[in-house]
């Protein structure tokens, strides 16, 4: 059955495109894009008021299966980023047991894939059980369709093996994805070192353990003529790091979350575990300079980092709590309400950063409305007013620190290969 989606204001900064259009699809592919296309026997969805863009890309998530079920689960992440407004997802592998080889890459896809609401990217890992000790099969998981590979939850600390590794991904056309962390500097830390961890005598993680790793994975990168990405930048002097070496023509590209260009270490008073994440929340002077970074190029991507845990993992001591926040449903709200309306990101840049932008860092297709890519469609209403309420989310996690934050703009509908994948409580004609 074709579909017609009429009368919205389509974003597609691929095409340079932000203007009222209708889109046409067929056989689960964008058939036709134009002013005004009338076409018999097609299913109408009327979206007069609505914002159209390419299906949200997340390239760094947290789905816990296999090991962590009762944290998320493959199927209930793959509701919640429908829920949010994606369509594909890149899963980190730091599962029981890691995703090492290419047994468990065909595993997760085929579990996403018989659930049918997102597309599962996997990520492999770059050391064997995230040991950091000896180098994973990344050709066999590349030729089975891991996108990336990562330690992602630790960071690659032996800096000959990260050499090696991204060589070695590179000639596969994979890039390494590092959570950049010098241990020694960070050992036992909760939370940003400065005054908010002095007032809570809570142990400190300092701005330069992020950075020591970001400025030597960029001295790989550029000694190999490599490219490598950094996971979740949250330090002003990483985003300059990036900068400059993107100056230079290193082939260095790096992420930012909502919640770092948002929140700083003030969320964590009152020791309120649900702000305590890996890297931690900053300052207001990082959070301008990770906005900067959207708006001059720097951070080529928005990723939510999606870290669902169970509530018995945050409901305690806070240096016994676990690091992580969950994103999916709150990071398109949380943009377009405090990156584009309050920080002065521009709409479409902030869609590209969602779309075409961890596209192009990962090589694959999507992000585009383009005649002839798959239907990967996210409907916006950019003027619905919602306020988070995390015991409605689809994802088993509650660990959020936006609970109870009102927004502007949401998610209503997400469809992928031209199949609804969400319908909002908004929308109720359509399913
Ligand atoms: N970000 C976090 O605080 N936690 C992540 C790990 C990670 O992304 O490093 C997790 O897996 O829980
Ligand atoms: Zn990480
Ligand atoms: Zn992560």
């Amino acid at each position: 059955m074709k579909k017609l989606l009429k009368n919205a204001r389509v974003i597609d900064p691929l095409q340079n495109l932000d203007s009222k259009k209708d889109i046409l699809i067929a056989d689960g592919r964008i058939a036709d894009i134009g002013g005004n296309i009338d076409i018999s026997g097609a299913e109408i969805i009327e979206l007069s008021g609505m914002i159209v863009t390419p299906g949200l890309i997340d390239m760094h998530v947290h789905f816990r299966e296999p090991g962590y079920e009762y944290k998320e689960d493959i199927e209930s992440g793959s509701m919640s980023a429908a829920a949010g407004g994606f369509t594909s997802v890149a899963c980190m592998p730091n599962t029981n047991p890691p995703i090492d080889n290419a047994a468990l890459v065909e595993y997760v896809k085929s579990r996403a894939a018989s659930i049918g609401k997102i597309k599962l990217l996997p990520i492999g890992c770059v050391s064997k059980g995230q040991e950091g000790r000896e180098i994973a099969e990344i050709g066999d998981m590349a030729s089975c369709g891991a996108v990336a590979f990562s330690d992602d939850g630790k960071p690659v600390s032996d800096s000959s093996l990260m050499r090696k590794a991204m060589v070695y991904a590179s000639a596969f056309d994979k890039i390494i994805i590092d959570h950049c962390e010098d241990s020694a500097l960070f050992e036992g830390g909760q939370i940003n070192e400065g005054y908010i961890s002095t007032l809570l005598g809570l142990s400190g993680i300092p701005a330069c353990a992020e950075e020591i790793m970001v400025a030597r994975n960029i001295l790989i990168a550029k000694e190999m003529g490599v490219a490598v990405h950094i996971a979740h930048v949250s330090t002003k002097g990483s985003v300059e790091l990036v900068r400059r070496a993107k100056s230079i023509g290193v082939k260095v590209t790096c992420e930012a979350t909502p919640h770092h260009l948002i929140l700083t270490e003030d969320a964590a008073m009152g020791y309120n575990t649900n702000a305590k994440v890996n890297p931690p929340l900053r300052t207001k002077e990082d959070t301008e300079a990770l906005i900067e970074g959207l708006k001059d190029g720097t951070i080529d991507a928005i990723v939510t980092d999606h870290a669902p845990h169970h509530i018995d993992e945050k409901d305690v001591e806070f240096d016994k709590a676990a690091f992580g926040i969950v994103g999916l449903e709150t990071s398109l709200g949380l943009i377009l309400t405090h990156v584009v309306e309050k920080a002065g990101v521009n709409l479409s840049t902030a869609i590209y950063k969602m779309t075409a932008g961890p596209a192009a860092v990962l090589g694959i297709e999507g992000g585009t409305l383009k005649i002839g890519s798959a239907a990967d469609i996210t409907v916006i209403d950019p003027n619905l007013e919602w306020t988070v309420d995390k015991n409605k989310f689809f994802s088993k996690g509650r660990n959020t620190p936006f609970d109870g934050w009102k927004l502007k703009g949401k998610a209503v509908m997400t469809l992928m290969d031209g199949k609804i994948t969400y319908t909002d409580e908004t929308m109720h004609n359509y399913s």
